[in-house]
């Protein structure tokens, strides 16, 4: 098939050469700028396209997939996370969906140790102290943190960036624990020192730190509901770079002004809360605005991800990314 004949509607800014590389292998519009796209412009885009290229801020659920015209067949995400996607509706409509999954992997891993690293050592708030010209000197007691070494770390969801979340926590000295829909394989498990709990309470009750790296779908929303979130030690303290609506974010906040945890490193959040202004108050949270995966290279990465999906699809060929619900 000539791809040049398939219309494409792009929604966000990409790199540079990504967008130009698309441009000469399809018939790009980028609809977008770099706001997330209105929902209206979207739909009227969506009327004579064959492809979409959209981001994790576009919604793409049943009302906006049925008005969309007969001619879109794929929507080729540009990013790992698929849950602003009704990728079971999608398919009804005989619609393919694929992702960028792999190239984000290390960089968000990265991102969740800097983030157990900044609230087990306290550096914000040390940083604070820099900014606010209020420091007093080197001080036996002052800002004590926590040791990472000889910590249990829970990883919920051992997927590949559970696994590189538990790479790089081996190498600080920390016990890794995970649950998991599956047991990793021996070959995978054993490198890692690492144990299964098929019990996410156990997990949970265990954990000096918890990380979240599972996706955010239908069965994992609220996983750490106020219920699992007051089995952890009030020492522990939690991490996520996966999806908001994994955590009760309210039972969260809550639990975190109440001192019934230690602290937060948090990267996301629940969809359409925004950031909860209480969150902001407190000293042993870090807050970071979803950047997990914000490296050059990643994106960059990502937009290639993009366009073999979209090459593939267009040569006849299932993408080599595609995402069916039964994964999800
Ligand atoms: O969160 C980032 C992604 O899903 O790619």
């Amino acid at each position: 098939m000539s791809t040049k004949r398939l219309s494409v509607v792009v929604t966000r800014r990409l790199p540079a050469d990504v967008e130009a590389r698309m441009a000469e292998l399809f018939d790009v519009r980028v609809v977008g700028s770099d706001k997330p796209l209105d929902r209206a412009a979207l739909l009227a885009a969506l009327q004579d396209a064959d492809i979409l290229v959209p981001t994790l801020t576009d919604t793409i659920d049943a009302p906006l997939l049925a008005g969309a015209g007969e001619r879109l067949k794929l929507i080729a995400n540009y990013g790992a996370g698929v849950d602003h996607i009704d990728v079971a509706t999608a398919r009804q409509r005989g619609i393919l969906v694929s992702n960028t999954p792999g190239v984000l992997t290390e960089d968000t891993a990265d991102m969740g140790l800097a983030l157990m690293l900044a609230v087990l050592r306290r550096m914000t708030e040390g940083m604070a102290k820099m900014q606010d010209g209020v420091w007093e000197g080197w001080a036996p007691e002052a800002l004590l943190g926590t040791r990472l070494g000889g910590k249990s770390l829970g990883i919920l969801g051992m997927g590949r960036i559970g696994q590189a979340m538990a790479r790089r926590a081996r190498a600080f000295g920390m016990n890794i624990h995970y649950h998991n829909r599956r047991r990793l394989h021996a070959g995978l498990e054993e490198p890692l020192e690492a144990t299964f709990h098929e019990r996410l309470d156990a997990l949970v009750g265990l954990s000096d730190v918890i990380s979240v790296n599972c996706p955010h779908t239908p069965s994992t929303f609220h996983l750490l509901n106020a219920r699992r979130l007051k089995l952890m030690k009030p020492t522990a303290v939690i991490v996520n770079t996966s999806r908001g609506e994994v955590i009760d974010e309210n039972a969260l906040t809550r639990m975190l002004r109440a001192g019934e945890l230690a602290g937060a490193g948090l990267d996301v959040y629940e969809r359409g809360h925004g950031v909860n202004p209480r969150l902001r108050e407190l000293p042993n949270v870090v807050l970071l605005p979803h950047m997990g995966s914000a490296t050059r290279e990643a994106r960059q990465e990502m937009g290639e991800k993009v366009l073999v999906n979209m090459q593939t699809f267009a040569d006849g060929h299932r993408p080599p990314d595609q995402v069916v619900p039964s994964m999800l």
